[in-house]
This record gives structure tokens, sequence and C-alpha cells, in this order.
């Protein structure tokens, strides 16, 4: 196992799951994510909303270290999850997105089969020891993704051949394959229609039943459905935070009422 598995006596049962604590972000010169610090509940579903260009994405970005991949960006602050430095020397940032899994605006499927765009995490992990442990693996994390009695008698089609909703629940079902305690989403519906947006909405309320959730929407109705806390990002600042009821009916500050009641964004 990695780095970042804590034994279990180490996990807060308040169920803070992951803590930023002053997160900075820059790009080159643009100062993209100012004193960020919020704590992340298991267990819950929480929503980033705020202005385009309010640094929401690179926020939730920083969570599984998808910013690494960018060049011009550097990280400043402490992020932990379950206790731990995600940024530390020691952690592979690929065991950490196995953890902290991501499922992007656009679908985005390997140009692969069904079944192997789920296998792919698992077997990278070496999550299983016989092809049946990885069929069971990859027919639950369809089925999670309610995506299996779509798919089941086609698992050898390419990924890429599915509607844009189905993809997207494939996306789904391939981050939750390797048993992620996270999972970010960016904007998961932008792409969708409405009947789609319904099920991935309704697969979202599912899956915190299991692990956190953390949603980045500019539908102000999709956070107030699916969210059970939410963020709200101005200027690269994160404003307020707190129940995704009380931010939409009684917000503390007057950004955050002008944005809800659409003054701002
Ligand atoms: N790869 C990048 N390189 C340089 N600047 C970037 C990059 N990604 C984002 N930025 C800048 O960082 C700031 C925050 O962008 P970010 O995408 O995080 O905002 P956002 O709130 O998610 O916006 P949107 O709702 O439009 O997706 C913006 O000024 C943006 O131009």
């Amino acid at each position: 196992m990695n780095d970042m598995t804590l034994p279990e006596q180490n996990v807060d049962s308040q169920d803070i799951k992951i803590e930023a604590c002053n997160v900075q972000v820059h790009y080159g010169d643009t100062h993209a994510v100012k004193d960020v610090s919020v704590r992340i509940t298991d267990k819950t579903v929480t929503a980033f909303i705020g202005p385009s260009g309010c640094g929401k994405s690179t926020f939730l970005r920083c969570l599984n270290r998808m910013n690494d991949t960018i060049q011009t960006c550097r990280v400043k602050g402490e992020i932990l999850l379950d206790g731990e430095d995600i940024y530390d020397k020691r952690v592979d940032p690929v065991q950490l997105r196995a953890k902290v899994g991501m499922v992007f605006q656009k679908p985005n499927p390997f140009p692969k089969s069904i079944y192997d765009n789920v296998a792919y995490g698992p077997r990278i992990h070496g999550m299983f020891n016989s092809k049946s442990e990885l069929d069971d693996i990859v027919e639950k994390a369809l089925r999670r993704a309610a995506i299996w009695a779509e798919v089941k008698d086609r698992l050898a089609a390419p990924g890429t051949s599915l509607s844009g909703g189905q993809q997207q629940r494939l996306c789904i079902a391939r981050a939750v394959a390797t048993e992620p305690e996270v999972l970010l989403m960016d904007e998961p519906c932008s792409a969708l229609d409405p009947i789609a947006t319904a099920q991935v909405e309704e697969l979202i309320d599912e899956l915190r039943q299991r692990f956190s959730v953390v949603i980045v929407t500019h539908s102000m109705q999709q956070a107030a459905r699916v969210s059970q806390k939410t963020a709200f990002f101005h200027l690269g600042q994160l404003v307020e935070f707190g129940e995704t009821g009380q931010i939409f009916t009684n917000p503390e500050d007057p950004r955050t009422e002008s944005y809800i009641t659409g003054r701002i964004g």
C-alpha cells in the first residue's frame, strides 16, 4: 500500500475528510486562489459555486493534485486527506488520485472498450487476483454508476460508442472502480441533457452514502438539489461556506446574496 494509508484510529470520526489550510494558487502572475481554508466532511456532497473565473475548478484540482500537470501552476498552503499532507514528497499522485477520483466536465472515456475503461484503475493498482474478481469489480462499478443494465450485453464495445450521458456515467464507473474515498466532479452535467443530468444527480446522492463528493457547478438549482454544504467563491476567495439551505436562503455575506439572486456572475 502507499504512504497515504492511515490506520483506522487516526481517522477523525467527526468525519473531516479533507482539510485545506491557507491554499494559494498562482498560474504565472495570475493569483487564482487566495488563501482558501475549508473543511470537507465525509459522506457529504459539497458544492463549489461562484462566477466564472473565480477559482472553483483550480481549487478543486488542488484536492487531488491535478494541477501538478499544469507547468505554470504553483500551489502553496496545506491540504490534508485524513490528516495526511497530500503534497508531501512521499505521496505518489497516482495513488492519491485512486483515493481522490475525478470526473470532468466533458465525458472523456479512454479509446478502449467499456469493460477496459472501468478495469483500467483496478489493473494499474493491482486490485484483483483473478479475471473473475476483475469482472466483479467492473460489474459493481457499472451498477453503482447506474449504467450496468444499458451496457452489460456490450462490454466489449468502445466506450466512445455510448451516448454523452452514458459516457459520463461510464466515467463515473471508471472513477468509482478504484474504491475512492472522495470523488471530485467538475461540472459533470454541463454536457448532458436534462434526463441524463437527473440520472447523474440521483447517482451523486447515492454515491455520498459511501464517500465524500465535491462538485463544481454553475447551476445553483443543481447545487441546491444535490449538496448538503456549499462554498461560494468570488475573485479567488472563499467568501462563504456553510449548510446549503442556509447559503441559499440566508447568506451572511452580501456578495453571496448578490450571486444567488443573480446580481453578480
Ligand atoms: N491552465 C491555466 N493556465 C493559466 N491560467 C489559468 C489556467 N486555468 C485557470 N486559469 C486562470 O485562473 C483563474 C481561475 O480559473 P478557474 O478555471 O479555476 O475558475 P472557475 O471558477 O472554475 O471558472 P469557470 O466557472 O469559468 O470554469 C482564471 O483567471 C483563469 O483564467
